[in-house]
């Protein structure tokens, strides 16, 4: 039965990445790059994006640049790209829509 930590293959990946054109990666990771304008709303997205990802229990890995954040899924436990990384990157596209 698959369920949210299955490790996703190329095509599943791929698949997965045609809803989320702001997205790209492979079986190491899916990532997003988006600039915001200003710090302070850089800052407010990753607030709004932890308060979201300790809901789901599930963390990106954030790079954070002045203006310009990098958002990076993958599922660690499982050393795979999973659902999970796919339900957080959408999530954090409707927080980032916000600002
Ligand atoms: C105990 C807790 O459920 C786990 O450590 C969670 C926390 N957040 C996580 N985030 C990510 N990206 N991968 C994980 O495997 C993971 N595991």
């Amino acid at each position: 039965m698959a369920h949210n930590r299955t490790p996703l293959d190329d095509a599943m990946i791929q698949t997965g990445l045609g809803d989320l054109p702001n997205w790209q990666g492979d079986r190491s990771g899916i990532t997003r790059t988006v600039e915001l304008p200003s710090f302070p709303a850089a800052i407010a997205v990753v607030d709004a994006v932890a308060q979201v990802a300790e809901e789901m229990d599930h963390h990106p890995d954030i790079d954070i640049r002045w203006r310009t954040l990098t958002f990076h899924n993958v599922t660690y436990s499982e050393n795979a790209v999973t659902a999970l990384d796919f339900q957080l990157a959408h999530r954090i596209d409707d927080v980032v829509a916000r600002y």
